[in-house]
C-alpha cells in the first residue's frame, strides 16, 4: 500500500507532492500506474492530461487517499489539507448550498467563512439555495466553494468543467484563476483539453503507459491568448504527445 505520510511535508520549502514508484494495478493483466515519479512545487499549478484510460483519475484518487482498497504500493507525500473537485458538484440534495459548503467543519466562524467564500465564487445570496435550483456552472461553483472554505494546501481537481457548455467553461477558468491568484495553493487539474491545460497551468504532464510521458513548463506569462503562436505549438506539441494528428481535431 502507498503511505500517505502527510506530516513530513510540513516543511515551508518541501514540495506539496511527492510521488515516487507508484504502481497501481486493478487485475492481473497490467498495471494502470507502473512506477510513476511525480513533484509539485508549493503553490504551483500543474494540469494533467492523457488518453482516456491512462490513468489520470487513479492518480488522483491516490494523492486523495481515496484508494486505500487498491493494491499497489509506493510513496504519496501529500500535505495536510488537500481537497477535491470532481466533474459533477457532488453537493447533497438535501442540504442548502451553504449547509453543504461547509458540511463537517465544526468552527464557530464556518457559517461567515461558507459566505465568504460563495461570495468569493460568485454566489452571493444563494447560500439558502437547494442545490437543485443551481445550474451546472453554479454548482460547480459551489463545489470550488466547498474545497475554499478548507483553506486547501493543494487542490485536486478531475474534469470539474468537464460537463459545461463552452461559455460557461470560460467564465470558470476566470474564476479558478482569481481563486489560485488569491489563495495560491498547488493544483493538479486533470483535464482532456489541452487549451484549458495550457491557458490555466505553469505545467503540464503528460501521462503514457502509467509513468510521467512528458513534462512541459509553459512560459507564457500571465495572460495567454490561444492566437498566440507559442499557445499554437504547444497545443501542437501537446497533441501530437497524445498521438493526435492536429487536422483530426480541427
Ligand atoms: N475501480 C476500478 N476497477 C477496475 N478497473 C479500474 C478501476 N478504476 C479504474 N480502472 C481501470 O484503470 C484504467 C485507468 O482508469 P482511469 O479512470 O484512471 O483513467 P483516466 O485516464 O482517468 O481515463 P478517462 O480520461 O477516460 O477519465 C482504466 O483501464 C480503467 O478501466
Amino acid at each position: 500500500m502507498a503511505t500517505h505520510a502527510r506530516e513530513s511535508l510540513t516543511s515551508p520549502e518541501g514540495p506539496a507532492v511527492r510521488v515516487e514508484g507508484l504502481r497501481r494495478s486493478f487485475s492481473e493483466a497490467g498495471g494502470v500506474l507502473n512506477g510513476l515519479d511525480l513533484t509539485i512545487a508549493r503553490g504551483e499549478f500543474v494540469a494533467l492530461i492523457g488518453r482516456s484510460g491512462s490513468g489520470k483519475s487513479t492518480l488522483l484518487r491516490a494523492l486523495a487517499g481515496l484508494d486505500r482498497s487498491v493494491s499497489g504500493s509506493g510513496v504519496v507525500d501529500v500535505p495536510e489539507r488537500v481537497s477535491v473537485v470532481f466533474q459533477d458538484s457532488r453537493l447533497l440534495p438535501w442540504r442548502q448550498v451553504l449547509d453543504n459548503v461547509i458540511l463537517g467543519l465544526s468552527a464557530p466562524s464556518a457559517r461567515d467563512r461558507g459566505l465568504e467564500a460563495l461570495a468569493e465564487v460568485g454566489l452571493e445570496g444563494r447560500d439558502k439555495a437547494w442545490p437543485h435550483e443551481l445550474s451546472g456552472g453554479e454548482q460547480q461553483r459551489a463545489a470550488l466553494a466547498r474545497s475554499l472554505v478548507r483553506d486547501p494546501q493543494l487542490l485536486l481537481a478531475d474534469e470539474p468543467f468537464g460537463a459545461l457548455d463552452a461559455l460557461t467553461r470560460i467564465k470558470m477558468h476566470k474564476l479558478l484563476q482569481k481563486l489560485y491568484a488569491a489563495h495560491n495553493p498547488a493544483i493538479l487539474l486533470v483535464t482532456h483539453d489541452v487549451d484549458e491545460a495550457i491557458a490555466l497551468a505553469d505545467r503540464v504532464i503528460v501521462l503514457v503507459d502509467g509513468v510521467v510521458g512528458s513534462d512541459i513548463r509553459i512560459d507564457l506569462g500571465g495572460r495567454r491568448s490561444p492566437g498566440d503562436p507559442r499557445f499554437a505549438a504547444l497545443r501542437t506539441q501537446l497533441l501530437a504527445e497524445l498521438g493526435v494528428v492536429e487536422e483530426e481535431v480541427a
